[in-house]
């Protein structure tokens, strides 16, 4: 990676862009061998341990979100990017079914908002989940069918509502902000020294198996001293984590089923984007699909069981997806929105045809430039 950064600077190139098309491309697919693994240690040249404090949470108040106690949790930070955290999947066994149960099921629910409801009535998004679970349950039938309505998912927003136009958040569009999320980010992130954190907005991305999402920063916040969190389930993805400039050149590293990310500090502003996703490998998807090994509900925990007739739609869905949840709070103390918010602008597509690139930046030639939301494959320049 570092000597093919070297080159593309060399060639006075964009070294982002250039190391983002090298991960996106198709064919033939790249070698993957300079990607960290926080997992396995594989390109594991600038991993460091990070220590959390094991009393910043206690263990019951862990269990009750799915997660193990601290002590357990393998966290490290990366060389050159401080403030970076990342935490090797600290869920307890058999607890991811319930947070991908909600992702699919609950979450795209209304009052909350996703990419359907930018060309399609409300009445139509209603029940994208039961419009859907049927197909999902049934096995292939080897014809190829039409798309459900959760497979053409690939946007949620929560709380306070992305616009992903204007790139703000306003107090007039904001639905409750999901409780269950709001406790497991508060202690999540309360274990990485940042009690108090508040859910206010997040921004779930489905991405399908040739799905990317462009090169972006993601500052509309108003509050950057507070970090972003991020949850990924389902298969895997190689991300890219870039500079404070655009163009500087990013590490590669693999996102796994139950991993967690924290952007704080130094690192809560650098550029980054997700190029690809990749098969899961083997133990986390059998982690994942382990639904017998689930804890039994804790008294006054948040998690539920997980139907089994549920799970056999959740399960094929992310046999093929990844589902990424960002949970960011968007005000500070004693922060609010500017008096006058922004006009709105409508979308008009599903937000398929870019990333938070410029057009000419992301191979999506002749479309417009438009704020970053997951894109399927499209033709990349090699
Ligand atoms: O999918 C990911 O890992 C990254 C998502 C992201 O960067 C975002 O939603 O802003
Ligand atoms: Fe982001």
């Amino acid at each position: 990676m570092a000597k093919m950064a070297a080159s593309v600077v060399e060639s006075g190139e964009d070294a982002f862009r250039k190391i983002f098309k090298f991960y996106k491309r198709r064919d033939p697919p790249p070698d993957l061998k300079n990607v960290t693994d926080f997992c396995s240690g594989a390109a594991g040249e600038k991993i460091v341990s990070v220590e959390l404090n094991p009393a910043a949470l206690r263990d019951e108040d862990a269990a009750m979100v799915g997660l193990k106690p601290v002590r357990d949790w393998r966290a490290f930070g990366l060389q050159g990017y401080p403030g970076f955290i990342f935490i090797s999947n600290p869920f307890l066994r058999g607890s991811q079914a319930y947070w991908v149960r909600q992702c699919l099921k609950t979450y795209p629910q209304k009052p909350n908002v996703c990419n359907l409801d930018m060309h399609m009535s409300p009445s139509d998004t209603q029940d994208i989940w039961g419009r859907s679970a049927q197909v999902l349950r049934s096995p292939p039938s080897g014809k190829s069918q039409a798309k459900t309505l959760l497979e053409r998912l690939r946007w949620v927003t929560l709380g306070f509502h992305y616009n992903w136009d204007t790139k703000t958040y306003s107090a007039n569009h904001f639905t409750p902000f999901p409780a269950d999320l709001q406790a497991l980010s508060f202690r999540i992130t309360a274990a990485c020294g940042f009690p108090g954190f508040s859910s206010e907005a997040a921004i779930l991305n489905y991405y399908r198996s040739d799905s990317s999402l462009g090169i972006h920063v993601d500052e509309s916040e108003l509050d950057h001293s507070w970090p972003l969190l991020s949850l990924s389930f389902g298969q895997s993805a190689v991300f890219l984590l870039g500079g404070p400039h655009k163009h500087d050149a990013p590490t590669a590293m693999f996102m796994h089923s139950g991993d967690v990310m924290l952007m704080s500090g130094q690192s809560r502003l650098l550029y980054h984007a997700v190029p690809r996703i990749v098969p899961a490998p083997r133990e986390r998807a059998a982690d994942l699909e382990d639904l017998s090994s689930a804890s039994s509900p804790q008294e006054g925990g948040v998690l539920e069981p997980v139907a089994e007739e549920d799970w056999a739609v959740c399960s094929r869905y992310i046999q093929s997806s990844r589902v990424n949840v960002t949970v960011r709070q968007v005000l500070g103390p004693g922060l609010s929105f500017p008096e006058t918010p922004p006009t709105s602008v409508q979308r008009s597509d599903e937000g398929r045809t870019v990333g938070y690139l410029d057009e000419s930046e992301d191979g999506n030639r002749g479309k417009r430039k438009r704020s970053c939301s997951v894109s399927d494959s499209e033709p990349t320049e090699t």
